[in-house]
């Protein structure tokens, strides 16, 4: 018989008791210093007084004199309200510990001996609702961010669904990356964006920034160097039934970006569409030949932009050709089967925030761009530099969202210069979101910014 009282974990924090009316700027201020655990929400009711809400501290803060949070963080809520803190206990009980029918485990060294005990023990406790115990071997090292698990008990199909957010993700987690502990930074950026707003994902995964983003009412660009993230992409858009306003491309992130804003020709199709259609009458790429390079266009199923997906896209010769092969299958789609000239298309992609279809022009606008590769994103924000063609481009310049990591020997104003580096230009107001800590002396975080009109100007160089 199991015993469930065997997967108690009782946890020791401390909490703020804040007047409620705070409780939105000091959960701003506390940020990365607050409870993360899943499914978990860091403010609940305090139940001396309902004028007041506990604000749970993370596990990482170890006293109620609270040293491990910086000094001006405490003084900034000092200003708005006495600080009270109080001891807070939870349990974790059996039912928390939900899991898909994958266990995923992280066992440690001087455990090891024991690993297929272990993983006998939750197989046979657990079935049939685990299938699969799976123990995660080594550090990820490959670009795509994939990590190894060796199978330890159950069947051996690696393949699962997860859901976060009301949204369903289908994943190989042998092939593409995915981390649960994301769930509430997804979330975060999320509910900054409007419907109507032009995302491009430029290192999507399977999409748990571009499926909800396209769920709010955005259309979404979304690329993976993974081709396998990408399949799983075009798969969760297809069962989040959004495939309408995400379009999938399996690029280097560099490319995808200069291939999305290139600005089409005066008769309305793109010089390298014009050699596109020359590669595909010539026909020197086989059908067959699809590498990691495709690119796809996510149509509504029964648009004429299927065939032309299957026919012309699987014929690209590189790269450099996607992004237009998908931009004339725009044009294909608007005007059956023609290049319809720029007067005759429709206006601004501004003008139809939040309708149907996905006929945005990113050459023109688009809103946000989300770049979470965070050991090597800021490297990637030189393909930025003079992307922007300004004679086309309407409204505000984009947010850029910026994953990285910062080490406790560095500064938030080290990493900015950093960035400028990368970009050729000054950021102005810039803010640090710390999404979470990745090791003792390491944090992930999030920088936003407007990207500099000086990054847009003549001087500054494309990235090749
Ligand atoms: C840390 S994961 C983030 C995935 C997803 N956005 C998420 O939040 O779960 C980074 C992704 O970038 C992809 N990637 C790595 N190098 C890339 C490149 N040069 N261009 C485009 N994507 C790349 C990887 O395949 C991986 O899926």
């Amino acid at each position: 018989m199991l015993d469930e009282k065997k997967f108690d974990v009782q946890l020791n924090l401390w909490a703020l008791r804040i007047p409620r009316e705070h409780c939105k700027l000091a959960t701003r201020i506390l940020n990365g210093y607050l409870l993360d655990r899943p499914r978990i929400k860091p403010v609940t009711e305090d139940p001396t007084s309902d004028k007041n809400r506990c604000v749970i501290l993370s596990e990482k803060i170890k006293s109620p004199e609270l040293s491990e949070i910086p000094v001006g963080k405490v003084d900034e809520l000092k200003e708005l309200f006495e600080i009270e803190v109080v001891p807070y206990s939870m349990t974790l009980g059996y039912s928390y510990w939900t899991a898909g029918h994958v266990a995923h485990l992280n066992i440690s060294d001087e455990l090891l001996p024991y690993k297929d005990v272990i993983a006998k023990v939750i197989y046979d406790k657990n079935y049939p609702r685990i299938k699969t115990i799976v123990n995660k071997v080594g550090s990820i090292t490959n670009e795509f961010r994939v990590p190894k698990f060796e199978v330890l008990a159950g069947d051996s199909d690696t393949v699962t669904e997860v859901k976060q957010y009301g949204a369903i993700f289908k994943l190989d987690y042998s092939l593409v990356y995915w981390n649960s502990r994301l769930e509430h930074e997804h979330l975060r950026l999320i509910s900054k964006f409007q419907a109507g707003d032009i995302v491009c994902d430029m290192f999507a995964g399977i999409g748990p920034f571009a499926i909800p983003a396209a769920q709010k009412g955005c259309r979404v660009y979304a690329n993976d160097l993974n081709p396998d993230s990408v399949h799983y992409l075009k798969t969760n858009a297809e069962i989040n039934k959004v495939s309408d306003l995400v379009r999938t491309y399996n690029l280097d992130a560099r490319k995808f970006i200069s291939s999305l804003m290139e600005v089409p020709s005066s008769d309305g199709c793109l010089e390298s569409d014009k050699e596109n259609l020359q590669t595909s009458e010539k026909g020197d790429m086989p059908h067959n030949s699809q590498t990691k390079l495709e690119g796809s266009v996510a149509e509504p199923p029964g648009e004429s932009g299927a065939d032309f997906e299957s026919n012309e896209l699987l014929r690209a010769k590189d790269e450099g050709n996607i992004a237009s092969v998908k931009r004339r299958s725009e044009s294909l789609l608007e005007e059956n089967g023609n290049c319809v000239p720029e007067r005759k298309k429709r206006s601004s992609s501004k003008s139809v925030k939040g309708s149907q279809p996905f006929n945005a022009k990113p050459w023109e606008h688009f809103d946000h761009a989300i770049m979470n590769l965070p050991a090597s994103a800021l490297q990637f924000l030189d393909a930025f530099r003079g992307i922007i063609n300004r004679k086309y481009w309407k409204g505000s310049l984009p947010l850029i969202h910026c994953y990285c990591f910062i080490r406790s020997n560095e500064t938030e104003d080290l990493i900015k210069s950093v960035a400028e580096n990368a970009l050729g230009a000054s950021i102005h107001d810039p803010t640090f979101h710390r999404v979470r800590d990745v090791a003792p002396n390491k944090a992930m975080f999030c920088l936003s910014f407007r990207l500099p009109e000086e990054a847009c100007s003549d001087d500054a160089t494309p990235a090749s």
